[in-house]
């Protein structure tokens, strides 16, 4: 139950844009395709919506195989069963609200039209505008509105297209919570694209992270933060420092010589090069007369710049030739020296990004 893709490829012409990726959604699951823009998430959502046609490996939905150029199979989008909401509303500007949710559950030749409309407009709580147009409606509530029209023919799956975008910030807050609520409570897949970390993060059961075509690594939205398997991931989820360290006899040196203790889990000799990742809020941040704590990291730096966030301020911290951000709630005068402690479990060894740079060239 759920999707399988196996090995989806996309190309336009010459230009190979999905190198041949799988994952599943599973029953009831909310995952997420987060990456940058251009990296393959809307186009590998309209394949799977059938918008799009693939040029190599197969999709099925519920176990049933919509898409696999090998056998020639293709099962056009009204016949795939599913509900999808994009960034632009796409509602129908010449139909009322309840006509625009009506619309799939007429195609489906379901026989109570208007109950349909009606669970599907309460479900998003705008049982009360159905006879309204469009124009007459807040962004917000046309959103709600391609939401309703999404859900109303009962899918057997959902997808999104960065379907927040276009909202402002406390909307997107409201309705991100919304879209949780209601596939939930439809117990239905979602695949949902964005670049929003926040969204990202917030929303899903997995997130796949991709990057040019390819997924880089998939999991928890806890696991991605807490053990990015590189760079470019850890620099995407969350707010990452990095510290060059090498590698000097057994021990790990910043590149002013300072020995660091790193987590044991990551330090793996595998021949890739290396990069220490350190989340802000792992930092403690002091003054240079705060005492010693007994196995924790403990860097000088010197502060180069400061800004009020409120709870607390957000310091750049110079450390040898590293720029590290840092929060703390005291006020540290820029210029002036300041102490760094962490623990070694909180600097965690990922792959440079140099590497999978090199990994994807030599992957073609
Ligand atoms: N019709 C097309 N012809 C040629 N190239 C295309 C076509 N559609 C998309 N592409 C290319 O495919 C790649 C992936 O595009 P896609 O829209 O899937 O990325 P995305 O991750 O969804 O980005 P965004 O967040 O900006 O929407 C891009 O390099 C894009 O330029």
């Amino acid at each position: 139950m759920g999707i399988a893709v196996r090995n989806l490829v996309k190309s336009y012409g010459a230009l190979t844009v999905i190198h041949a990726i799988s994952f599943d959604v599973a029953d009831g699951e909310f995952v997420t395709l987060l990456g940058p823009s251009g990296c393959g998430k809307t186009t590998t959502l309209r394949c799977i919506a059938g918008l799009e046609t693939p040029t190599g490996g197969s999709i099925a939905i519920n176990g049933e195989t919509v898409s696999d150029p090998a056998t020639n199979l293709f099962v056009p989008p009204h016949e795939r069963d599913l509900g999808m909401v994009f960034q632009s509303y796409a509602v129908w500007p010449h139909l009322t609200v309840a006509e625009n949710v009506a619309f799939p559950l007429t195609v489906k030749g379901e026989r109570d039209v208007a109950a349909g409309v009606n669970w599907a407009l309460d479900i998003v709580g705008m049982g009360k505008l159905a006879k309204r147009r469009p124009s007459e409606l807040s962004g917000g509530q046309q959103q709600r509105v391609a939401l309703a029209r999404a859900i109303a023919a009962r899918p057997r799956l959902l997808l999104f297209d960065e379907p927040l975008s276009n909202l402002d910030a406390r909307l997107r807050d409201r309705t991100r919570l919304e879209i949780s609520r209601i596939q939930r409570e439809l117990k239905v897949p979602a695949l949902y694209v964005t670049h929003d970390q926040t969204e990202a993060l917030s929303m899903s059961d997995r997130i796949i992270v991709m990057e040019t075509g390819r997924i880089v690594q998939e999991g928890t939205p806890r696991d991605l933060y807490q053990q990015p398997v590189n760079r470019f991931v850890a620099d995407f989820i969350g707010n990452a420092n990095f510290l060059h360290v090498q590698r000097v006899g057994r021990e790990w040196q910043l590149e002013n010589g300072s020995p660091i203790s790193v987590d044991p889990a990551t330090d793996r000799d595998d021949g890739r090069s290396k990069i220490a990742l350190l989340r802000p809020e792992a930092i403690r941040l002091d003054e240079t007369s705060s005492p010693n704590v007994a196995g924790q990291n403990r860097l000088t730096g010197r502060v180069v710049g400061g800004m009020y966030l409120g709870p607390h301020v957000e310091y750049i911290v110079e450390v040898g030739a590293d720029r590290l951000r840092a929060y703390s709630r005291s006020a540290l005068a820029p210029g002036s020296p300041a102490i760094l402690s962490f623990d070694a479990r909180d600097c965690r060894l990922v792959d440079d990004m140099a590497q999978t740079e090199a990994r994807l060239q030599h992957a073609g």
